[in-house]
């Protein structure tokens, strides 16, 4: 993976911070993904991830320092108004919707971020069978670009995990985001979706995408990340590229070292 560019930071996270009661679930966590880069955040169970990526997606109101998107400030903005300036996610368990067609699933995507006239829409009035067709002929591009084009008619709920992973990711490009939340995309793939996962995400990230990834698979962390942030009780105890994170004593003992343990137990 090549060294870290210099252009400016999509994404930039300063100082973030949050308490749950007596909880410091994240604190003083900061970092910036550029255009075009992979940053992971690891760290063992309960280190903070799903927290921080709350912060910044808009879920919860941090109470300590600053999410900025493209030089904007936008610490504690809704969802929606991110999902407008071009920031978009994905969610740990699968948001998708079993018993519609997987072409629906991809135009419900669209219709997060179009500014429909809802009873237009409900009228099936002119202009809202204009929007549709144009969502759903882009729709239709997002499902061949994740490899999903064939099954576009399926019902989503006949897709194997990995398929509903893409799909996953398909309704979150449907935003066109600049700068993309991945929460957990290969949880519960095999070896052969996590692949197809893996080469959507740099495929993604080659057009300029700013990707940002909660990941606990550390074979495609390793492979797939310009930059990694380690977490560990809430705080960022390291930071870096994947050969000195891993090569890192205090995330050998956070974390590496269990995970290490683990796949050793796993092949007893
Ligand atoms: N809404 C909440 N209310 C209270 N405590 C919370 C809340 N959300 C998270 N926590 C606590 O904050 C800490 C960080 O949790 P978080 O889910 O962010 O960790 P994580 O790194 O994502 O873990 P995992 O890898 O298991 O998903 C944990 O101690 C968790 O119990």
């Amino acid at each position: 993976m090549s060294a870290r560019n210099d252009s400016a930071p999509l994404l930039r996270i300063e100082g973030l911070g949050i308490d749950f009661g007596g909880l410091r679930a994240v604190n003083d966590v900061g970092f910036s993904v550029l255009p075009g880069e992979i940053v992971s955040v690891i760290g063992p169970n309960g280190a903070g991830k799903t927290t921080l990526f709350n912060m910044i997606s808009g879920i919860y109101l941090p109470g300590r320092g600053r999410v900025v998107l493209a030089d904007e400030d936008v610490t504690g903005m809704a969802p929606h108004l991110l999902a407008r300036r071009g920031l978009s996610r994905t969610f740990q368990n699968l948001q998708i919707f079993q018993t519609m067609t997987v072409l629906d699933n991809a135009v419900a995507g669209h219709h997060l971020h179009e500014r429909g006239n809802v009873l237009a829409d409900l009228f099936c009035l002119p202009g809202s069978r204009r929007r549709s067709r144009a969502s759903e002929a882009s729709a239709r591009a997002l499902l061949d670009r994740v490899g999903l084009g064939r099954a576009a008619h399926h019902e989503a709920g006949s897709l194997s995990y990995g398929a509903l992973k893409r799909l996953e990711i398909a309704r979150a490009l449907a935003l066109n985001p600049r700068v993309l939340l991945l929460d957990e995309p290969a949880a519960g793939c095999n070896a052969v979706e996590t692949e197809e996962i893996d080469r959507l995400i740099a495929e993604v990230a080659a057009e300029g995408v700013a990707i940002l990834l909660v990941e606990h698979d550390m074979k495609m962390v390793m492979r797939i990340s310009n930059h990694i942030v380690v977490l560990d009780h809430g705080e960022m105890i390291a930071e870096g590229d994947p050969g000195s994170v891993s090569r890192d004593p205090r995330v050998i003992e956070a974390y590496l070292g269990t995970q290490a343990t683990e796949a050793a137990d796993a092949e007893r």
